[in-house]
């Protein structure tokens, strides 16, 4: 089949890639000029392992390319993919302007009968506004389908390659025959809805995994004050199969360009039909909070934090990504600053995007994890990358400047922390650490 993606980020980017993969001819279209000449020089503008082979491979195969032609793109193919951004505005509503734009642009180029699918996240009923944009700037028939995107960043080719299921959504049955026959060779696990449905499973999907993280996270407040362990308590919870294992990893909370802004458009989704939706609305209270337990760690070992200096590991939202929207670690640090700490920060990949969003003269960048430890006050870890948890405990002990580690992520076991003198906090675990002031557990009866 060929097929036009237009907006080149994650999920354009990685879709395109992936559809050409399994055969077809795809051309990704951008309208950010240096994002298309880094792709036309065989750069690759995001870090998602084992996308630039990829792209390499099916540019080479004749089955990829990339433009911002965007009207030449539509004429050539028969599918055209939406793959736009749509951010939050200040109110939490999605912001729909780009992909407005791009729907007139496509109108403006058809030349034939076109599928038009919409993959970015888009409030309920924006499917139907768009084919009414498009119908009134072409004169040729279309047919419009809702077909959210589930990949995770990180894992964004695995996940699009053996996706647990695809959504079609459609309001006809012309275009359901070609858009199976795209996704066959995926998965088996199609489900066929109608449009209103398919945009609502990507927000309820998106906000249901929001609300397994808040509510482990607030368990993991608990058993720190009840002296139990949450990595236990989840494991005993996720053999349970209706509960599940995955999404109960208790930390700072969630981040990143998806889940913040997906849960405050739901929310606002339902505002807009007079239905308070009061669950999801505690979720997001709770994840804003959760980042804060470092601070409040912090405090409570060295009271004043004006002049001590804190080492940050990890500025990405998640491993395996450089992206930093919505990172915890943006707070985090800004706390950091405005309590008068001097914060020496490093990540393996994400510090360049993260130097983008926050600059300021007590903020050192560092080029090693060993570097940002040196000679810090305590440290702390946001993201879990490898090569923290591979790091030898007594080895860092010697760098810094005072053995305090909190541990955002829950990545030091027992063991690791027996030879150490470390003062060691992790979420909602017993205190594993010798040098501990309280002796836990503390019992609540
Ligand atoms: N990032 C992720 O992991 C996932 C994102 N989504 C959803 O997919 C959508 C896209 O997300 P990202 O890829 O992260 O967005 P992004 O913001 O990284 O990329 C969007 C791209 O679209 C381009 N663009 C905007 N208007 C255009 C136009 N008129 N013509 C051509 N290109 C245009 C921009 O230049 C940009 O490169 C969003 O709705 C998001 O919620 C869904 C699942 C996963
Ligand atoms: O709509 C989207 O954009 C995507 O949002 C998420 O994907 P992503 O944001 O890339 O990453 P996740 O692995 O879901 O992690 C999101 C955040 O939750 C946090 N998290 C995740 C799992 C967990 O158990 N605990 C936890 O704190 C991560 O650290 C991260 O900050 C969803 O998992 C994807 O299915 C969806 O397509």
């Amino acid at each position: 089949m060929k097929i036009a993606v237009i907006g080149t980020g994650y999920v354009g980017l990685v879709s395109g890639v992936c559809f050409a993969e399994i055969g077809n001819e795809v051309i990704c279209v951008d309208k950010a000029e240096d994002k298309i000449v880094c792709l036309q020089n065989g750069k690759v503008p995001i870090y998602e392992p084992g996308l630039k082979e990829m792209i390499h491979k099916n540019v080479t195969g004749g089955r990829l390319a990339f433009t911002t032609d965007l009207p030449t793109a539509v004429a050539a193919t028969e599918l055209i993919i939406l793959a736009v951004g749509t951010p939050s505005l200040p109110d939490g509503q999605a912001d729909l302007s780009y992909l407005i734009a791009a729907a007139e642009e496509i109108g403006r180029a058809m030349n034939g009968y076109k599928i038009i699918a919409i993959k970015s996240t888009v409030p309920v009923g924006t499917n139907e506004k768009i084919r009414s944009l498009i119908q009134m700037h072409t004169i040729y028939p279309f047919d419009i389908a809702s077909i959210p995107e589930f990949l995770r960043e990180g894992s964004a080719i695995s996940d699009t390659l053996n996706p647990d299921r695809i959504i079609i959504g459609v309001d006809h049955e012309e275009p359901i025959a070609e858009l199976l026959e795209l996704h066959r060779p995926l998965t088996d696990q199609i489900l066929v809805t109608d449009i209103r449905s398919a945009e609502m499973i990507k927000y309820a999907s998106n906000a249901f995994l929001a609300t397994k993280i808040s509510f482990i996270n607030e368990i993991a407040n608990i058993c720190e004050k009840v002296g139990a362990d949450v990595s236990q308590v989840a494991t005993g919870m996720g053999y349970d199969k209706r509960i599940g294992p995955s999404f109960l990893r208790a930390g700072i909370g969630y981040g990143g360009s998806c889940f913040p802004k997906d849960t405050e458009a739901l929310i606002q989704i339902a505002g807009n039909v007079d239905y308070e939706f009061k669950l999801l609305k505690s979720v997001v209270e709770v994840n804003r909070d959760q980042r804060f337990n470092i601070i409040r760690k912090l405090e409570l070992e060295l009271s004043d934090l004006k002049g001590k200096t804190i080492a940050i590991w990890g500025l990405a939202f998640k491993p395996e990504t450089d992206d930093v929207r919505d990172s915890p670690a943006i707070e985090i640090i800004q706390t950091l600053l405005s309590r008068g700490a001097q914060v020496k920060a490093y990540d393996p990949v994400a510090q360049d995007n993260f130097r983008r969003q926050l600059t300021h003269s007590s903020l050192t960048y560092c080029s090693t994890a060993e570097d940002a430890a040196a000679h810090a006050d305590a440290l702390c870890l946001l993201t879990e990358w490898k090569e923290f948890r591979e790091m030898s405990l007594t080895r860092l002990e010697t760098l810094l400047r005072n053995p305090l580690l909190i541990d955002g992520r829950n990545q030091f076991s027992e063991e690791q922390l027996a030879s150490t003198s470390f003062i060691y906090y992790s979420v909602g675990r017993p205190n594993l650490s010798k040098g501990i002031k309280e002796p836990r557990p503390v019992i609540l009866f």
